[in-house]
């Protein structure tokens, strides 16, 4: 199930050495120092994090940076043997959570439709009925094409897009505040991947979500975040506004970024 949810009064599984509290005002999230460690080490080094209310604030970096066990460890999520060392995350709303492939985050033997009416009963209450009807609405709300009869589908019978809309539907049935997204858009080719950032936004704006974005691809973070920060080897290096960050890099490392994303040749639409 791709689908996480807590709600902030109660305390979450960070690690022993985590505080949980709310965030600072105006806040969906303020997390200060968190550190991260597995026996072999520390793999995130006292990270802040600061997410405004309905705002949309990325995370970049390479692979192997800590975007994920960052992302993970708000939400309790961290894999067996890493832990949050210390650390205070605060959180206020409910968290909902969207990983990179939308094959692995849905159940292949599952109806899509039952998917999401499983988290509408179970996490909202809702009667059989009436979380059926809420699947069509959530199927609208993220496009998908004849709702009706595509809650009936498998996984395996819609597009990469169309899976990764029926995913954002899973999360959104929770009614979550904050929407943690992990390279949502990364398993998906370029035509596709513009069309769930639209989605992603549109989200957003038209339901006052926040929204923390992790992705490689400082590209992909640009067209969705306000404000980003670029992570290297377990710490945050530089962090702003996108469109200062992407203008006038300050840390080296930003740069390197940047000029992985200027190689890409342009391609026509078309
Ligand atoms: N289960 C684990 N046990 C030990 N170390 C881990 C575990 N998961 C991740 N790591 C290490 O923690 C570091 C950060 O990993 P993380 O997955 O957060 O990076 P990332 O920036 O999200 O990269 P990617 O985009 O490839 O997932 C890496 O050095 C990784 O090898």
């Amino acid at each position: 199930m791709s689908l996480f949810t807590r709600a902030t009064t109660r305390q979450a599984p960070h690690g022993r050495g985590a505080t949980t509290t709310s965030a600072a005002p105006g806040h969906a999230l303020t997390v200060r120092g968190l550190t991260i460690a597995s026996r072999t080490g520390t793999l995130v080094h006292g990270v802040d994090l600061d997410v405004p209310q309905g705002a949309a604030v990325g995370l970049v970096g390479e692979s192997g940076s800590g975007k994920s066990l960052t992302l993970r460890s708000l939400i309790g999520l961290l894999p067996r043997g890493v832990e949050v060392t210390s650390g205070t995350v605060g959180v206020t709303g409910q968290l909902g959570m969207v990983f990179q492939d939308p094959s692995s985050a849905l159940d292949p033997l599952v109806t899509v439709g039952s998917q999401v009416v499983e988290v509408c009963r179970h996490v909202r209450g809702m009667t059989r009925a009436a979380a059926r009807q809420r699947a069509v609405e959530l199927f609208t709300e993220v496009g998908i094409p004849d709702p009706e009869a595509r809650l009936g589908s498998y996984p395996h019978e819609l597009s990469g897009g169309q899976r990764q809309r029926v995913v954002l539907a899973v999360a959104l049935a929770a009614e979550p505040d904050v929407l943690l997204c992990d390279e949502p858009t990364t398993a998906l080719d370029v035509t596709v991947q513009a069309q769930v950032l639209a989605l992603v936004e549109r989200l957003r704006t038209d339901r006052g979500l926040t929204v923390v974005f992790v992705s490689h691809d400082l590209a992909v973070v640009s067209q969705v975040c306000s404000t980003v920060n670029v992570m290297q080897a377990g710490r945050i290096v530089e962090s702003g506004p996108t469109e200062r960050v992407v203008s006038a890099p300050e840390h080296p490392y930003t740069r390197t970024l940047l000029d992985a994303v200027l190689e890409i040749p342009e391609v026509e639409a078309g």
